[in-house]
């Protein structure tokens, strides 16, 4: 486990509840600044609730969960974190541009700040490569294009952290390697730290760092490189049936 401290998120025996089952189970974990950290497990392992935690959303949380050294959820987190959901949350009937501002001024309310969000908005079309598209009504996008618009959404406060939830899902390999370009753009250029959610595999060897989940557990939390060279595998994918078998063989002998 890295040096925690100066950490983005940090959590010790963060434990999560979702009705009558708990969900995240004693979670000790350590997200760096500046750097993708990629939440990668299969379906239903927990990573929408563990994001969901880190920004504040999700109820019977306990343990310690501290985001950009608060507690999650904490009121002057709201502007330093930007979240973007599995689904695209934003108006299809009005434009890209006419989203962007309502959003704005969400953010920022007031006439005197009006200079102010424009400047705010045209930085964030450009971040996202949008401007060309700056006056198409939403509806009317592709979902790589819906996707980056909820992108540019979460990026209006030039937040230091980005909750990224599953964002390529669906996507073609082209508009994939794109998107995490950008992602690599956003965490260079803005200085963001940005935790990324995805169950294929190929997308964490293009993470700075991994946290592999399963069933509510981290089954590892290191680099790339550090996850392939322990395991001997060739892949991150390998890396990660390797751990799982472990996992398996330890509660075996362990009944
Ligand atoms: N509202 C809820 N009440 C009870 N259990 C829930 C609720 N929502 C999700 N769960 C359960 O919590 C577990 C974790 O779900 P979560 O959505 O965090 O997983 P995930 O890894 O993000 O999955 P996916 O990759 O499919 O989005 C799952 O077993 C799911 O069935």
């Amino acid at each position: 486990m890295m040096n925690s401290s100066g950490a983005a998120i940090l959590a010790r025996d963060l434990t999560v509840r979702r009705g009558d089952r708990t969900v995240l189970r004693g979670l000790d974990f350590a997200v760096p600044r500046g750097q993708i950290t990629g939440l990668l497990g299969p379906s239903g392992c927990g990573k929408s609730t563990l994001m969901r935690s880190v920004v504040g959303t999700q109820a019977q949380v306990t343990g310690t969960l501290d985001v950009l050294g608060h507690p999650a959820g904490h009121a002057t987190l709201r502007s330093r974190v930007g979240y973007v959901t599995q689904s695209p949350s934003v108006y299809e009937d009005l434009t890209v541009r006419q989203n962007l501002d309502y959003f704005a001024a969400v953010l920022d309310p007031g006439r005197a700040r009006r200079a102010a969000r424009e400047e705010t908005v045209a930085r964030a079309l450009n971040d996202v490569a949008l401007v060309s598209h700056a006056d198409s009504l939403a509806g009317r996008l592709s979902g790589g294009q819906l996707n980056r618009v909820s992108l540019a959404v979460a990026l209006l406060g030039a937040p230091e952290l980005l909750v990224l939830d599953e964002p390529t899902v669906g996507l073609d390999p082209v508009l994939r390697r794109d998107l995490w370009e950008l992602f690599h753009w956003i965490a260079t250029q803005r200085a963001a730290t940005i935790l990324v959610s995805s169950h294929v595999m190929d997308e964490a060897e293009r993470c700075h760092r991994l946290l592999l989940m399963r069933d509510g557990e981290i089954l590892a939390d290191d680099t790339p490189d550090a996850l392939r060279t322990r395991t001997d595998s060739e892949n991150v994918e390998q890396a990660f049936l390797h751990l799982v078998d472990e996992a398996n063989a330890l509660q075996e002998s362990a009944r």
